[in-house]
């Protein structure tokens, strides 16, 4: 098995390395804190998921996650490991997958024969660790054969302890079974003695049983016949006895009978006169609806009679007031004539009436318009006003005028050079000058008072002008108001002229139809009475008279008929026919039942005679049957007595055979007990076996002995294997022994010596450092070898480290003579001169805080 690659992700100083094994002697070199242990430190991990530190720590700063991959190669076989942190764990056979869990990918790396406990122990060599090996060889061994944890096995708190203790508590428990055992089968004896007994009771009991069984048996048939017997008897007597009851019944019920001829003729003949009596039903409704008819037609004929003398004052109030009423239409047509004047006459009053409202209406406007001056004299006074305040206006002006020159000519003096005046162009000097200047003052002086003064008056004539604008335009529409309403007046005069004219024209008209309407209100009283009572006529008093003939002849004769019918009738009262009615049904029914009971009679008759005969018959067939029934009553009576029996025995049977049931129960009860008491007896010895197995594998196991064997066992195998590697490792010793201590102090300590050709021994202390590494590294080849087999790698970390040249020189030769015992060696270092046995290197550096790893070739 060799290291084929690992690589690193994110694991210490690696961020991502990929190392490739390719030679022998592969050395790993580089500075210290290069990261060259890491790669170590990675198989380490994917192998054991062994860390230096916390498995934590190994995540390179920085990072959340690491992982490691390590591939192996056995001949055509390749494993891969893969372990991340945080835990994930894959292991690869061929590329397949095959385990996934942390323990099972352990326990395939065992199964290729790669043991974390003996390598970590021999062929993963720590930095200055060689020789450590002969330190504790002991502690190796045990360690490496777990010796230590067989004596934590058997030590007094150990797990056999434990166990035997676990034993020892439940043994004793079992005591309580013996004694039950005793006890259960002292029980069994007295059982089945007391079955033995009771089997012998049954068995008689059964004897007995059978013997009643069979008299039981010739008594029931016995009363079986007698029981047949009286089955025939008690039905001929209850026959016999039931026809006699009947007979004597019917002769009862046609005693009964006896008068029921004379019954029925009586019945018949009352049947007779109640009929002929309801036939006059028939006329008293008769005599009742005519006399209801003539009472109903002596009604119609008074309401006629009522009629007739109504119709016949109506009649005589119209004739009385036809003349009225004659002269109410006449005046009501003359009315109708005159109408239309009357309306005209109507209409034109009232338009004289609205004309001369309206004529009395405009005199009062004429009235109220106040004429206070002339428009005329208004205009007048108006332009004189106004060519005043123009004149006044135009003297202000010319003044301003003035006013500029004066002020002119004043600064003209003012700014003039002695010598010429400008006013009159003579010498100026300056009394000149103030003289002139005192002339203008004064005038301006004159022209401002004049100007304030024109100014007052102006505004004065302005304000007046203005009023007499105002008056004049009040005075102009006054003018042409007057002269409308005027206009009105004059018109309106006119039309009343006319209205007058015409009305005075129709005025008789008027009169006259007010008089007709006067008229005609006064006869309007008898015109409505005519009207209420005009439709009456004296055909129809005829016509009613006539009714009233035909229905007093109809009354009268009705009355013939009620008359007639009462004779008939007699004193005969509905009520008495009522009653007679019902008689007739009661008498009806009765002679119905009376026929029923006729009926009867015959059929019981013959069914009297039949009863004889049969009573006859069933005497006979008594007399025939000769059964007494004592004879019975006697044989159950001794069938009652021996069934008696056969239940005392059946129950004393029963109760036995159940008591029996009962012991047999309890018996096998206790037979399972015992067999159980039994059972557990066997398992308390198995535990007794069990547990004394143990003590002695306990006493077996923490001997001395045992560890010395399997020691001495193995170390003669080491022994062995060391010897054929020292023999490579071209050494001048002839042999090596390896050996228990036997002296005191050395008792139970591995103890190994070393013999010179010449056969004298020596002791490890004395040999040469060279010499102590190439045994060392020899032992640890051993062991491995002894423990595992042959072996595929081995891992130098620094090996070099504390060595003197010499020594160093000496060390390099031995790892290359170990290539014959071991194929692939990894050597870490940082010692340049062990790249001469080197056959391929790798090389670490250290860029930043980042380990990279190159491949160098070997000059
Ligand atoms: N978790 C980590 N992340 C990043 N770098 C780390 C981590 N743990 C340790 N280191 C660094 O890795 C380097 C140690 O690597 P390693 O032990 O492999 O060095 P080396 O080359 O074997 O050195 P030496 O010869 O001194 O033993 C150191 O520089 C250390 O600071």
């Amino acid at each position: 098995m060799r290291i084929e690659s690992v690589s690193l992700k994110d694991f210490l100083s690696h961020d991502r390395t990929q190392v490739n094994f390719k030679g022998e002697i592969n050395v790993i070199i580089g500075q210290n804190g290069a990261g060259k242990s890491s790669i170590i430190d990675a198989i380490t991990f994917a192998l054991f998921k062994e860390a230096r530190e916390n498995v934590s720590e190994l995540i390179r700063k920085g990072s959340k996650s690491a992982e490691v991959e390590l591939i192996l190669k056995e001949g055509s076989n390749s494993f891969k490991v893969v372990r991340s942190i945080p835990a994930s764990d894959y292991f690869y056979e061929n590329d397949k997958l095959s385990a996934r869990q942390s323990r099972e990918v352990d326990k395939k790396v065992e199964s290729i024969g790669l043991n974390k406990k003996v390598m970590l122990s021999t062929t993963f060599v720590k930095q200055g660790e060689i020789e450590s090996v002969f330190e504790d060889l002991t502690g190796v061994l045990k360690k490496v054969m777990m010796i230590d944890s067989l004596e934590k096995l058997t030590s007094s708190d150990g797990k056999i302890k434990r166990l035997i203790d676990a034993y020892e508590v439940e043994m004793k428990s079992y005591q309580r079974y013996e004694d039950e055992l005793k006890r259960v089968s002292s029980d069994i004896l007295s059982t089945s003695s007391d079955i033995a007994t009771l089997e012998a009771s049954v068995s008689s009991l059964q004897d007995e049983l059978h013997r009643l069984h069979e008299l039981e048996d010739i008594k029931s048939k016995e009363v079986a016949t007698l029981e047949e017997k009286f089955k025939v008897y008690t039905e001929v007597r209850t026959q016999l006895e039931t026809n006699r009851r009947e007979r004597t019944q019917i002769l009862n019920e046609l005693d009964s009978y006896k008068d029921l001829d004379s019954q029925l003729a009586e019945s018949q003949t009352r049947l007779k006169e109640l009929q002929e009596l309801t036939k006059k039903k028939d006329l008293i409704s008769k005599l009742e609806s005519e006399t209801k008819r003539y009472q109903e037609l002596n009604i119609v004929l008074r309401d006629e009679m009522k009629r007739r003398d109504s119709i016949k004052a109506n009649l005589d109030l119209k004739e009385k007031l036809e003349p009225y009423h004659k002269e109410y239409q006449e005046l009501y047509q003359k009315q109708r004539d005159l109408r239309e004047a009357y309306e005209k006459f109507r209409e034109l009053r009232a338009a004289l009436c609205e004309r001369r409202r309206q004529r009395d209406l405009n005199s009062k406007k004429l009235a109220a318009v106040k004429l206070v001056r002339k428009a005329e004299d208004l205009e007048r006074e108006l332009s004189l006003m106004s060519a005043e305040r123009d004149e006044a206006h135009n003297e202000i002006s010319r003044l301003e005028l003035e006013l500029v020159q004066i002020r002119k000519g004043r600064e003209a003096l003012i700014s003039a050079n002695e010598g010429k005046c400008p006013v009159c162009g003579g010498p100026l000097d300056e009394a000149h000058r103030k003289e002139l200047i005192d002339k203008y003052d004064r005038r301006e002086r004159e022209i401002v008072g004049e100007m304030e003064s024109l100014q007052r008056k102006y505004e004065s004539l302005k304000r007046e002008v203005e009023i007499l604008n105002k008056q004049l335009s009040e005075a102009r529409s006054n003018e042409s108001l007057i002269k409308t309403i005027q206009e009105n007046l004059e018109g309106l005069n006119q039309e009343i002229a006319q209205l007058e004219a015409s009305l005075s024209e129709l005025t008789e008209k008027a009169n006259q139809y007010e008089l007709i309407n006067e008229r005609l209100e006064h006869l309007k009283e008898y015109e409505d009475e005519y009207n209420s009572v005009r439709s009456y006529k004296e055909e129809d008093l005829y016509e009613l008279e006539e009714m009233l003939a035909t229905h007093e002849h109809t009354l009268h004769d009705v009355k013939e008929e009620i008359n007639n019918l009462k004779r008939e009738v007699g004193n005969l009262t509905r009520d008495q026919i009522e009653r007679a009615e019902l008689e007739l049904q009661e008498v009806t029914n009765r002679l119905n039942e009376l026929n029923k009971k006729r009926g009867k009679r015959e059929e019981l008759v013959k069914r009297r005679y039949v009863l004889e005969e049969s009573i006859e018959r069933l005497k006979q067939k008594l007399d025939a049957l000769n059964f007494e029934e004592e004879e019975l009553r006697k044989a159950k009576v001794e069938l009652d007595s021996i069934r008696r029996q056969v239940q005392t025995v059946e129950r004393d049977l029963g109760e036995k055979r159940g008591k029996l049931e009962q012991m047999r129960i309890s018996l096998s009860n206790l037979e399972r007990t015992k067999r159980d008491l039994e059972t557990k007896l066997s398992e308390a010895n198995k535990l007794r076996n069990e547990k004394e197995r143990l003590e002695k594998l306990r006493q077996v196991l923490s001997e001395s002995r045992l560890q010395s064997f399997l020691i001495s066992t193995l170390i003669s195998r080491i022994e062995n294997n060391l010897n054929d590697i020292m023999s490579m490792f071209n050494m001048s010793f002839s042999r090596v022994t390896i050996r228990m201590g036997s002296t005191k102090g050395l008792k139970g300590k591995v103890e190994i010596k070393v013999y010179t050709q010449s056969g004298q021994e020596l002791q490890i202390g004395l040999l040469s450092g060279g010499e102590r590494i190439a045994l060392a590294l020899a032992l640890r080849i051993a062991i491995a070898r002894s423990l595992m087999g042959e072996l595929g790698f081995m891992i130098l970390d620094e090996p070099t480290t504390h060595l003197d040249s010499e020594r160093r020189t000496e060390l390099l030769s031995i790892i290359r003579d170990s290539m014959n015992v071991v194929p692939q060696i990894i050597v870490v270092t940082h010692d340049e001169e062990v790249l001469q046995i080197a056959d391929y290197v790798l090389r670490v550096e250290k860029l930043g805080d980042v380990s990279r790893v190159k491949e160098e070739v070997i000059q």
